[in-house]
């Protein structure tokens, strides 16, 4: 039986993303133990991750989101738009880490390090659960990621296409 309504394959198991998000987090303990640490999830689809570390986090948080979507228009090129910006007094002067499902053209990631640079944070550390290989080759800020992915449509754990499968808790390819 079809179980969804598009051909979706499995990639990514329920059991592999929470064991990388496990070893994060206490890589992430060990590291700040002791300190206090912005933690910026990227809305929409960060905040499955965000809320699966969070959980496992022991040392103080101040916890903010950001939102930012991608648009195609025919009048502009291909580029990223602010819908929800950041709260300055939790960037300036602190240690910064922003969680992001999915880092693809590498727009989305630009334009969020280069706001938050802007407020003078302390340190600024990008983290993406996954990374979509050969998309973006020009990036050229620091950032980790838990996954390669192939250069495919990914759905499934925050992840959307056209609004469908993101709760999905699971990670899957979209395939022809
Ligand atoms: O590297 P890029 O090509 O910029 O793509 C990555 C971004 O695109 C998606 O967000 P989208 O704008 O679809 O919003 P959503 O998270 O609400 O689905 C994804 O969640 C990343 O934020
Ligand atoms: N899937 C869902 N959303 C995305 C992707 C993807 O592969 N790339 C950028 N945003």
């Amino acid at each position: 039986m079809k179980k969804f309504k598009h051909n979706l394959e499995l990639l990514i198991t329920k059991k592999e993303i929470h064991e990388k998000i496990k070893k994060l987090a206490s890589s992430l303990n060990a590291q700040y133990k002791g300190k206090e640490v912005t933690i910026i999830g990227v809305m929409n689809g960060g905040l499955f991750m965000l809320a699966d570390l969070l959980k496992k986090l022991k040392f103080k948080v101040n916890i903010d989101t950001i939102s930012i979507a991608n648009y195609t228009n025919i009048h502009f090129s291909k580029g990223v738009v602010w819908q929800k910006k950041i709260h300055k007094p939790i960037i300036t002067g602190n240690d910064v880490i922003v969680i992001e499902d999915i880092i693809d053209t590498g727009y989305t990631l630009t334009e969020i390090y280069e706001e938050l640079a802007f407020w003078n944070p302390k340190s600024i550390r990008m983290i993406t659960l996954l990374d979509k290989e050969g998309t973006h080759p020009n990036f050229k800020y620091p950032y980790e990621s838990l996954f390669k992915v192939p250069n495919k449509f990914i759905v499934g754990y925050g992840l959307d296409m056209n609004d469908m499968y993101r709760q999905l808790d699971q990670i899957y390819t979209v395939e022809q």
